[in-house]
């Protein structure tokens, strides 16, 4: 067999430390020499922000984050940021946090330094997305990939249940879907299958015990890799799905990438043996990929169905006629409107997987 591809590694500094987000940040902000910050945090995070405030030379604060980085918020905080003469910005939150903070990067050019409290994965991709007039626009570009992350375990412990195993769902999605993404190689599908590796235990003992600091690490972890193998491979069919949903429908995002995730599956799998195999290793029940996603997904107690999540079954035909054109012809599978159509119905229904 030859081996023959072209992989780029991004650059990108990486602090992993549970109980050191503070000190961490500071480190970060002072190797980027920093002077003037603008700090973007998620307001469950007030305590967080308040100590980072009290070190960091932070000179204006965005408290107001919103799900899918709406146009107006960031045109207002880009010229926030541009007002005020920042020359870095620290952002602290879930992936919409950072989203806010990327297109502030992408717009105003300053390097971010972020502070992660989900399993998303933002903070390891040079992805940006906003939604305009009730379309969501992704692109991609090396200024809005942070500077420097700075993970702590312990800012995860006050996510929901839910939220904890849709969000680590996420995190299962692009290391899944970046199997057969646009730019899938062999570099990425390693990071992704050791994220893999460390998701599904790592997300199983955190549904068994959400204090079990370990199992959030561990989860962290494979939600690094995962988000790399993702950058590196680009947006597969799960993630033109999810994007579709989540901007035009204003979708909940990861506890709707967790219920995609398992009909994606389902339809590439029996395309895509080396990803099924890949996969089905990483679950380790004996299960199928696809079962397996299935059987994790109702045993970590994450959503079930898009129903469930408040979407329309009227919309599903609406919806395949928004994805379709942005399905990548690098997918497995050929998509036709029929086949996709059946499975956001499968989706929309929550229908059983064996
Ligand atoms: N560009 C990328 O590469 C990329 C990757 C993943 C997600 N995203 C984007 O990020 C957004 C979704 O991010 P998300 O799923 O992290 O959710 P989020 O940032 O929208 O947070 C979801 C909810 O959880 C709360 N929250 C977050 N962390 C918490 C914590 N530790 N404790 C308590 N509450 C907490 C938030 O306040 C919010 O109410 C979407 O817009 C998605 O498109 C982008
Ligand atoms: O920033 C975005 O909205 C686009 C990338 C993204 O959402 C990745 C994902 O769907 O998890």
């Amino acid at each position: 067999m030859t081996i023959s591809f072209d992989h780029t590694a991004h650059d990108q500094r990486v602090l992993f430390g549970t109980g050191k987000a503070v000190a961490n940040t500071v480190v970060a902000l002072e190797s980027l020499g920093a002077k003037r910050v603008l700090l973007i945090a998620d307001a469950f995070a007030t305590v967080l922000s308040d100590a980072v405030a009290e070190l960091s030379p932070v000179v204006a604060r965005v408290h107001e984050i919103v799900q899918h980085v709406p146009i107006e918020n960031a045109t207002r905080t880009v010229a926030l940021a541009r007002e005020q003469g920042a020359d870095a910005v620290i952002t602290i939150g879930g992936g919409s946090s950072i989203g806010l903070a990327k297109i502030v990067a992408r717009d105003a050019g300053l390097p971010i330094v972020a502070v992660p409290t989900t399993f998303a994965g933002s903070e390891a991709t040079n992805v940006w997305g906003v939604t305009e007039a009730g379309r969501k626009t992704t692109g991609i570009d090396d200024k809005v990939l942070p500077k420097v992350i700075v993970y702590d375990a312990s800012l995860m412990a006050s996510l929901p249940g839910r939220l904890a195993v849709s969000s680590g769902l996420n995190a299962v999605a692009h290391a899944v879907d970046g199997f057969w993404s646009p730019r899938t190689d062999p570099i990425n599908r390693a990071m992704g299958t050791e994220g893999l590796r460390a998701l599904f235990p790592g997300l199983r003992a955190l549904h068994a015990d959400p204090e079990d600091i370990g199992a959030r690490e561990q989860t962290l972890y494979g939600a690094y890799l995962a988000a790399v193998a993702f950058a590196s491979a680009g947006s597969g069919m799960h993630h033109k799905i999810c994007h579709a949903l989540g901007g035009t429908y204003n979708m909940p995002h990861a506890e709707t990438h967790s219920v995609v995730i398992g009909y994606v599956t389902a339809f590439n799998a029996p395309y895509a043996s080396e990803a099924a195999e890949r996969l089905a290793a990483a679950i380790g029940d004996g299960r199928t990929a696809a079962a397996g996603i299935y059987a994790l997904r109702q045993g970590v107690e994450a959503p079930m169905s898009l129903k469930e999540l408040g979407f329309k079954e009227d919309h599903i035909s609406e919806a395949a006629g928004i994805i379709l054109p942005a399905i990548p012809p690098s997918n497995p599978r050929p998509v036709t409107r029929a086949n996709l159509e059946a499975l956001l119905r499968a989706a929309w229904a929550g229908d059983l997987i064996e």
